[in-house]
């Protein structure tokens, strides 16, 4: 099997296990994984499928600009400069985008501070950050409709140990060195951000329930 093959079939793999988290509604997300490192070269989703289905048209070739290898009548995913962004910018090999409520009400909340730091969570670890409290900070940028400027924007927060950015109400775009890493980020932190709201709104009502005694 060609290096080609390989990775359609990992990123199609990693794309149904996201469907059934069921993490793509409305035709939302888009995925994509490097194949070639010098010239970059990647597959990614072409634009506006429902990424539960899977079929024979749901990955193209692109290049670093995110322009197609191939003679084909599908269209790149409007957001492919994004991950084109991350390619150059870090050692991503495979880079995956998910719009969920809990990261979409996360990043609105935490729009104003323009990133959100946590801590304290067992699967920090997922980062690789063993110490004692260990944190990692995910900027969040605005969701302008201009994608080159959106592209722009995210590439101005990404550096390299960067492993994820939050666009605000919109969604998260999360990456590792490879689908197996990228996968593990993306789970770790749509976790995190779930036990950060619910403890946020359990101390919250508590906060209410002693003060209406
Ligand atoms: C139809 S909602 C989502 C899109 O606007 C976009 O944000 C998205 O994630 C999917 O776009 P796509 O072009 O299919 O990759
Ligand atoms: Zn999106």
């Amino acid at each position: 099997m060609s290096v080609l093959e390989q990775r359609w079939n990992e990123l199609a793999d990693i794309k149904d296990e996201l469907a059934e988290r069921d993490w793509f509604l409305g035709t939302s997300g888009n995925l994509s994984i490097k194949v070639n490192d010098e010239p970059l070269t990647f597959l990614v989703t072409a634009s506006g499928k429902d990424k539960r289905k899977r079929t024979d048209e749901d990955f193209l070739l692109v290049d670093g600009e995110g322009r197609p290898l191939q003679e084909t009548n599908l269209r790149a995913s409007a957001e492919t400069l994004i991950h084109c962004e991350v390619y150059r910018l870090t050692n991503a090999g495979c880079c995956l985008h998910v719009h969920t409520v809990d990261n979409n009400v996360i990043s609105e909340l935490y729009a104003s501070n323009g990133s959100i730091t946590l801590k304290g969570q067992e699967l920090i670890k997922a980062f690789g950050i063993w110490e004692e409290n260990g944190e990692i900070t995910i900027p969040i940028v605005e969701n302008y409709a201009d994608i080159s400027r959106l592209a722009q924007e995210c590439g101005k927060v990404i550096k390299p140990e960067t492993k994820a950015v939050l666009i605000r109400n919109h969604g998260l775009t999360v990456w590792g060195k490879n689908g197996f890493e990228a996968k593990k980020h993306l789970e770790a932190l749509e976790f995190i951000f779930s036990y950060h709201l619910k403890i946020k709104l359990a101390s919250q009502l508590s906060v209410l329930q002693k003060s209406s005694y």
